[in-house]
């Protein structure tokens, strides 16, 4: 779960993708870049750190032209190294920037025919690298010194062919515009906003709605499963469903967890999605446990606290606030490592003593992945005289690992794998411990204005729409992926990383 974005604006569009990067930052904390192009000509920055690390004002005043994309990263593949910042850049065919949000489940495969079959050069791990390549090996193929629309969706149509997994992208082509693109799936999200200035239009693509409306741009649509939408340099629209099948599967998990309250993924506001699973969750606890004895609700910040409010006033106890939150520290499950998390939860999370001492609390918590967060809050609430500890999830267990752009690739990091309800209460020091049903948690989401659209909620129920991931699979993901590995592999690919640096 990156934030893409890309824009084709009437002036220079650095600090436009600069603000949209900058909403859309809880999506990759790790990485951000930008490239824009003028007169032919590509201008690139990227590396590790947050948005206002990466851009200085000395970048920014090269980052020149009306059209551009930028990426913030959050590493579900090859590492975290600052070679594999995004955008990714290949010189021929006619020089393509790219960024992606997702993840394949066939990089392996494909890298493997691109440099057999396709002579191409591969120079990371990253499988957005790879994504790249084969794009601009089908441009390539078509061997076309004018391109036009038409010729680019049918390069689409075998990209389709050979990409599997989740991606939503953007790709530049210098002196043509930007390509964008979501997978047969739709897993990851992408929209397209339209604003007009001085009587021509401009258009903005973005991971989340929360990007346009911050750009001042109005939420045309969302890009659909399997389509691929063209903006050409001066600003037309063209776009068509290139994929043969296509079905409208969504990471419901963007609505748990991923996205913003104020964005609108695919038709459904996630505030309001959010807010019914507090109602649901209210439901469950009343059906459990008629006669509770909660004496306040308190949310775990920040992403909990919608489904929290609307628990709250549905079991008609009082919410109130019991952590502040440090607003320098960013979302402690997408860093990079468990001690970093681990440290993380205490420095960002301080409780108020007043509102826990004698009292019996609920707390409510968007999930429950690592038991990170959860277990650490529990203590602190005990810390500060709490009767008793329970603890409602407005998302189920997390039993299966994420394939698609959430980096939880290990079953045996995730606390709900191989324990029950009971063992999980019991692992994070919990009295009581409500998870959502999954029923609940779709109705909750799926409003009744998107009858066609079903979610993908593999790491509740391990089923992953693209019919592609094996054990097999999963022994290597979880190899190359645990904390562990990703350690290790970070010394290495460093090493590279400052080699690059040093060559440009
Ligand atoms: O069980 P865990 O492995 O700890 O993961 C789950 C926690 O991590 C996330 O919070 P995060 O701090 O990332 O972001 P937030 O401030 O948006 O809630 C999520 O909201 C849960 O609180
Ligand atoms: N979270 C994501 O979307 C990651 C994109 C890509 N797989 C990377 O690791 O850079
Ligand atoms: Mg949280």
């Amino acid at each position: 779960m990156c934030g893409i974005v890309g824009i084709v604006a009437n002036s220079h569009v650095n600090q436009e993708i600069f603000d949209a990067l900058t909403v859309l930052q809880h999506r990759g904390q790790d990485a951000a870049g930008m490239v824009t192009s003028q007169n032919g000509r590509f201008f690139l920055r990227k590396d590790n750190g947050q948005v206002r690390d990466v851009f200085r004002t000395r970048h920014m005043k090269q980052l020149v032209g009306n059209i551009g994309i930028g990426h913030v990263r959050y590493p579900t593949a090859g590492s975290s190294s600052s070679a594999e910042a995004q955008p990714f850049y290949v010189n021929s065919p006619y020089g393509i920037a790219l960024a992606h949000n997702g993840n394949l489940t066939n990089t392996e495969e494909l890298a493997a025919d691109l440099f057999r079959e396709d002579l191409r050069h591969l120079n990371t791990s990253s499988d957005s690298e790879v994504l790249l390549n084969i794009l601009a090996h089908e441009l390539q193929i078509l061997h076309k010194l004018k391109l036009t629309p038409e010729d680019l969706f049918s390069a689409m149509g075998q990209v389709y062919k050979r990409v599997r997994g989740a991606y939503a992208v953007v790709a530049m082509i210098t002196g043509y515009g930007i390509l964008a693109f979501r997978d047969p799936f739709g897993i990851r999200p992408l929209c397209i906003g339209v604003r007009e200035t001085a009587g021509k239009p401009e258009y903005m693509v973005a991971s989340e709605s929360c990007a346009l409306i911050g750009g001042g741009y109005k939420l045309l649509r969302d890009v659909k499963p399997g389509e691929a939408i063209f903006l050409s340099e001066d600003a037309q629209l063209f776009s068509q469903v290139c994929a043969e099948h296509t079905e409208y599967r969504p990471c419901i998990f963007e609505h748990v967890y991923l996205a913003r309250p104020d964005s609108i993924i695919d038709g459904i506001s996630v505030y309001k999605a959010r807010l019914r699973m507090g109602e649901f969750l209210a439901d469950k606890v009343l059906r459990e446990r008629p006669e509770h004895d909660i004496d306040v609700v308190i949310p775990i910040p920040d992403t909990s606290r919608t489904a929290a409010m609307q628990m709250a006033l549905k079991l008609g106890v009082k919410m109130r606030e019991g952590f502040v939150k440090n607003r320098y520290i960013g979302r402690t499950f997408i860093m990079p490592g468990q001690k970093i998390r681990e440290k993380s939860v205490r420095q960002k999370l301080s409780p108020i003593e007043l509102e826990f001492r004698d009292r019996v609390v609920m707390l409510v918590d968007d999930s429950i992945v690592r038991g990170t967060t959860s277990r650490q809050i529990i203590e602190m609430a005990r810390e500060c005289g709490a009767k008793k500890v329970y603890i409602a999830s407005a998302a189920p267990a997390i039993r299966y690992p994420n394939v698609y752009g959430i980096d939880m690739p290990a079953v045996k990091e995730l606390v709900g794998h191989g324990r029950t309800d009971e063992e999980v209460a019991e692992y994070i020091g919990a009295d009581w411990l409500v998870y959502q049903d999954l029923g609940d948690l779709i109705e909750s989401t799926a409003g009744a204005d998107t009858p066609a659209i079903q979610f993908d909620c593999s790491v509740f129920d391990g089923d992953y729409v693209t019919g592609d991931v094996d054990e097999q699979y999963f022994a290597k993901l979880e190899a190359a992926r645990n904390d562990g590995a990703k350690f290790d592999e970070e010394l290495g690919d460093n090493e590279t990383a400052d080699m690059l640096k040093r060559l440009s």
